[in-house]
């Protein structure tokens, strides 16, 4: 699953993925976190998810790492910003008052230009990858965050019957990718009603990893 992958889904509108209300999972979980006012958040792959909009009108400075420029710029047209925008290599920096939004490859993303953040939130960026590039997004997203607590949103369901993305994502998956690192708290496992795409039997979970 490369980048033109991604690309062409936002340039084709093929965006099932995005939500056009604030993920019920952050508002209803956010305070397991136990953050203060002006903590900052990390969102990878964020594409121009509306969470980024609610978590900065609850007084949180929010990061995000995204592909797609023009993901960036439906997302700062909709929060109805001008963003600030700097080449850094080989990523361009979006920033206006409270967020920073790296476009590029996340894997492009260093410790220092992510700076110092207090919770990842990760809603379809683990669950958005496949198997053999989610063990190197684990190591590169505690490499830059320094293992600091997560949100994670992931879904199961029998990876046979459906290709991904979203991928099916296990909890013993996830003891051998963050296991080292964190403890796994389940917060809420719920099914998907229909199924996920309205065929195959689907869980969302929602994880607090912390240490
Ligand atoms: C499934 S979408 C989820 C977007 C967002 N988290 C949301 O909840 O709406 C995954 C996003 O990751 C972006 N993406 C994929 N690979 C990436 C990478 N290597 N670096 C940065 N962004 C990436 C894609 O462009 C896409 O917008």
């Amino acid at each position: 699953m490369d980048s033109d992958f991604w690309h062409q889904k936002w340039e084709r509108g093929d965006i099932g993925f995005h939500e056009q209300q604030v993920n019920p999972a952050l508002v209803g979980n956010m305070e397991s976190l136990n953050l203060i006012k002006g903590s900052r958040l990390f969102l990878p792959l964020c594409g121009k998810t509306q969470d980024i909009a609610w978590l900065l009108a609850q007084g949180y400075r929010v990061v995000g790492a995204e592909l797609s420029k023009r993901a960036i710029n439906e997302l700062f047209q909709q929060l109805n910003v001008t963003p600030d925008i700097t080449e850094a290599g080989e990523l361009t920096r979006y920033s206006a008052n409270n967020i920073d939004i790296w476009a590029g490859d996340i894997f492009n993303l260093g410790a220092n230009s992510l700076g110092a953040v207090d919770a990842i939130y990760d809603r379809a960026a683990l669950v958005a990858l496949p198997e053999e590039m989610r063990q190197r997004y684990a190591i590169h997203l505690d490499a830059i965050c320094h293992s600091v607590q997560q949100l994670l949103v992931t879904c199961e369901y029998n990876q046979q019957l459906h290709d991904g993305p979203p991928f099916s994502v296990s909890e013993q998956e996830l003891q051998r990718l963050y296991g080292n690192q964190y403890q796994l708290n389940r917060l809420a496992q719920d099914d998907i009603a229909g199924g996920f795409k309205g065929k195959v039997a689907a869980t969302i979970s929602v994880w607090h990893l912390h240490r």
